[in-house]
This record gives structure tokens, sequence and C-alpha cells, in this order.
């Protein structure tokens, strides 16, 4: 008989389920993409019911369509976006559409908790209070809408939630409850202290387990709606960027991950919980037992490519979009992009700053400016990069994952602009192989992620920086760099206008 494990990314844009053996070959895919709510400037939200007939559509299709029969799934587990909040009610009911990690409407709840916690609010998360985090959210809900607050019980992340549709019991694991920043990290419990100080019920925080822990097994009427098996075992599963991690088998100090996804992401693997990169990068728990790794976030990576396909490419198909940048040059003749469409996280922790294109010449054509857009993005991850160096982080490899590892030209200008060899992967869903090694190394499969990774995970392409265009990117990242600074009070000012006149 065959043996799978399913590995769920809920991701911002869809999600993705993909079907595994035991000799780590992908032998299905199936994905159902989900809408983003934006009410606002700054707004983003989702509906929980959303992720949940997504994946359930796209296990449907695995059974029905790749023929994947249910009693051969052993396990299934879980790479999730992080921070969202999910309020859970009396009976489990959700309460309000869950309030997304690129939600940037809490900057009066972190200055709160910055003021009535400061720096020993860093030593027990491990993170400053920024905008994206589920506490923040937490609070906007019980200042804006007591009703609503007044009703929860419970509160979960993206993951957290389908996971508990699946199987009727509430959890979330140490890796995604890092990111809530209501975890005393040290000592692995939910902190008293923070929700103290805040008036939140310790009551609201579920139980905590590690993401290669049982959680339950699929429910009798998750099986019903699903066709899975009720045999099936349910693994706690990890953030997005964990799961990509271990997906992209970084599992040493050496290599950094790249990921570009809706949002984007460079991370390293940590073995010393002490290191102090002073709030300006996250520090996180790890999927795998008794490790962490730090990251920074740029919000709009993917995303930025998307708003610009959608306003000024919507008639081109992704890959012409991006490919059409080759017949621009090295630094799109001159014109700068900078990603912060929706407010800015490393190493710019700011809402208010909005993108810009710098440079703007009668002579740029269109393919000009996807080059911009691709370049800003890496020039954005170039500034998370140099806080590694500035803190004599050595690293020689970078891993790129996430739906923007499928282009060749843009893993080339990856390559360019760290000036550092970038590895891809043959599949490039490092979160959903992560996830699916998770459900793997969970079920005993493997004695740990190592053992794993040398089974699951497949390097593809080497991309080697060409010197020339090292050096141009070099000279041209020293000018992106002054942007954030030139813009900043300019788009304060835009910001308001748009505020008043809205
Ligand atoms: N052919 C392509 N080439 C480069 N980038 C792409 C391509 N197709 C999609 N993308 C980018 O990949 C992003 C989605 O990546 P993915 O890892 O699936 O995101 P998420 O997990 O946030 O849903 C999109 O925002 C888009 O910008
Ligand atoms: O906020 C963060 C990490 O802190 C994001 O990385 C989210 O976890 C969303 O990821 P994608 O949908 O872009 O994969």
């Amino acid at each position: 008989m065959n043996e799978y494990v399913l590995g769920v990314d809920l991701g911002t844009s869809a999600v993705k389920v993909s079907a595994m053996n035991r000799d780590g070959e992908i032998v299905a895919q199936q994905a159902f993409d989900y809408p983003l709510i934006q009410a606002k400037p700054g707004y983003s939200e989702q509906n929980p019911e959303d992720w949940v007939s997504g994946t359930t559509v796209a296990i449907v299709r695995l059974i029905l369509d790749d023929h994947i029969k249910p009693e051969e799934i052993s396990g299934i587990s879980f790479s999730g976006q992080m921070h969202g909040l999910v309020l859970l009610g009396e009976n489990n009911q959700v309460l309000r559409p869950a309030i997304l990690w690129n939600d940037t409407r809490t900057a009066k709840q972190c200055q709160e908790i910055k003021a009535k916690m400061g720096s020993e609010f860093v030593d027990i998360t491990k993170n400053q209070p920024l905008e994206g985090f589920t506490l923040p959210k937490m609070l906007w809900v019980k200042e804006n809408e007591p009703d609503i607050w007044s009703q929860a019980k419970t509160f979960l992340l993206p993951k957290d939630y389908v996971r508990y549709r699946m199987t009727g019991k509430l959890g979330m694991d140490y890796s995604d409850a890092t990111g809530t920043v209501l975890l005393d990290v040290k000592n692995g419990q939910w902190s008293q202290k923070i929700c103290d100080v805040f008036d939140i019920p310790m009551s609201m925080c579920p139980p905590l387990m590690r993401s290669i822990d049982l959680a339950g097994k699929i429910s009798s009427s998750f099986a019903t709606f699903s066709g899975l098996d009720t045999h099936t075992e349910v693994f706690g599963g990890a953030a997005d960027n964990a799961a990509g991690a271990v997906g992209a088998s970084i599992l040493s100090p050496n290599m950094v991950l790249s990921s570009i996804g809706t949002s984007g992401v460079v991370l390293k693997y940590e073995e010393d919980p002490t290191v102090d990169y002073h709030g300006v990068l996250q520090f996180e728990d790890h999927a795998i037992p008794d490790s962490y790794y730090s990251m920074g976030v740029t919000l709009a990576a993917g995303y930025s490519l998307n708003w610009f396909k959608k306003t000024f490419a919507s008639d081109e198909s992704f890959d012409d979009m991006v490919d059409s940048a080759a017949k621009s040059t090295v630094g799109a003749n001159g014109l700068l992009y900078t990603p912060y469409i929706v407010g800015e996280r490393a190493p710019h922790p700011d809402a208010d700053i909005r993108g810009s294109f710098t440079g703007v010449d009668g002579t740029h054509k269109k393919v000009d400016f996807v080059r911009a857009v691709l370049e800003g993005i890496i020039f954005s991850f170039k500034d998370i990069m140099d806080i590694y160096d500035e803190n004599d982080k050595e690293f020689d490899t970078v891993v790129a994952i996430g739906g923007g590892a499928k282009s060749p030209l843009w893993l080339q200008i990856q390559a360019d602009i760290f000036n550092k060899k970038v590895v891809s992967l043959t599949n490039e869903q490092g979160p959903g192989m992560g996830a699916a090694m998770i459900a793997a190394v969970g079920l005993g499969w493997f004695k740990d992620f190592q053992e794993c990774a040398e089974k699951f995970v497949h390097f593809g392409k080497t991309y080697v920086p060409n010197p020339d265009n090292a050096k141009k990117y070099d000279q041209l990242h020293k000018i992106y760099a002054q942007v954030y600074d030139q813009t900043k009070g300019i788009s304060k000012q835009l910001l308001a206008y748009r505020r008043e006149n809205n």
C-alpha cells in the first residue's frame, strides 16, 4: 500500500496542498485561491471560512482527480501565514473576519504596548511590538469593537483554525505562538505578565504544542465533509517561514532563506537564543524543537508585483510580464522602485511609509517599470542582509523559495544584488514541503528533520553572481537606501490627505 503525507500551505493568496510519498516525491498538488478584503488603507482581512473551504476543495481534488486514496493518507500538517487574529466565541464560532499580518491599523496599540512595557516587552517576547503582530490586533478589537471583544473566548492563528476545523481540537504551535508576541519565549509559556498588563484573560490563549506533536485525528464530521479518513493523524505544523526554512533545508547557520510570497522574507537559522538584533529583526521559535530563527520581512514583495500586474499589465501572463524585464537593463535604465505600498516592516518599521518610483524619465518604457519592481523588492531584501553583515553573521548560500522563485531572471537578479550564490529548489513550494516534512517527522518516518531533508529536499539550479552586475547593483543599492528617509515625510502627508478625503 502507498503511504502519503499532505502538506497544507495556507498562504495569503491561496492554499496549496501537496501529497508526498515516503521517498519524498511530490505525487500531486492542488491549490485554491481566496480573496483579500481591504476595506480601508492599511486594512487587510480574510474570511476564515474561505481557508476551510479552499483547503477542503484542494483535498477533495487530490482524492477525486489525483486518485490519492484517503486510507493511504497517514498524516497532515501545516504551514500557515503568520500573526493573523482569528477570534472565537463561546462555541468556537468565528466572531469577525481575521485581521491579517499585513494589516497595519494598529500603530496606536503598538505605541501603548511600548509605553506600558518598554524594554521588558522585548525581553519577554524577543520582539518589538509591530503593527502586523497579533497582540496589537487584539488590543485594537478590544478598543474599537467592545461588543465583539466581550464575546471572545479564544484566539487562534490562521492555520490553527483550519486544524481546529479538521480535528475539533484547539491549539497553537510554538513557532506561530512567538509571532503573537504574547509568548514568554524563554519559558515557553503564554506570558502572564503581558496578559495582566493588557487585561487579556489567560483562558483566551490556546494550548501550546510543538510543530511535530500530534494535535488529533481527522474528526468524523470533517471526514464526511472532505472525504478524508478518520485514521489520518494531524500534526501541529508551523509558521510559514519556519516551515519554509525546513522545506528549504535551512538547518545550519551558513544558509539563509529568501522567500518571495505575498510578503518577502530573509531568514537565518539561529542556534543562540541570546542573539540580539535590537528588535530590528524578528526572532522566532523554529519548527525544529529547541531551535530558533531570525528574519526581516518586506511587507509587499510578491504583492508589489501582483499590484503592478493588476494595475498596468492585466492582459499579460505573469511569466510574460516578468520575462519582459530582460528587455530593460541592470538598474532599469536608472529607475528605482521602493516596495512600501502597504507600509514596511524591516528594516523600517513604518505603517505610514508608501512606495515610490524615483527617476522616472521620458524614455522609460513599461519593461523598465517591471524591472524596477523586481529589483526594488530585492534591494529591500539586501537591506535585511546588510543587518546580518553588520552583526558579523556569515553565510555563503541563499536558498530561494516562494512564488517569486519561479522566475530564472528574478533568481539571477537576487544573486547579483546579494552578490552571493542563490540556489533554487526543484519545486518552489518550500512552505508546503516543510509542512509535509513536519507530518513525516511527526509520524516517525524519520528520526529528525536532517534525515527527512536528505530524502525530501532537492536543490535545483544554482545562480552565481555576475561580477559586473553585482558592482552596478552595489552602487544602485546605496542610492536606493536613501529613498526611505527622503520620502517618509511626503508619505505621511499624502496618507493624511487620503484619510481626510476618503
Ligand atoms: N511566474 C511568476 N514569476 C515570478 N513571480 C511570480 C510568478 N507567479 C507568481 N509570482 C509571485 O508569487 C507570489 C505568490 O507566491 P506564494 O509563495 O504562492 O505566496 P503566498 O504564500 O503568500 O500565497 C505572487 O504574489 C507573485 O508576485
Ligand atoms: O508576517 C509575516 C512574517 O512575520 C509574513 O511572512 C506572513 O507569514 C505571510 O506570508 P506569505 O503569505 O507571504 O507567505
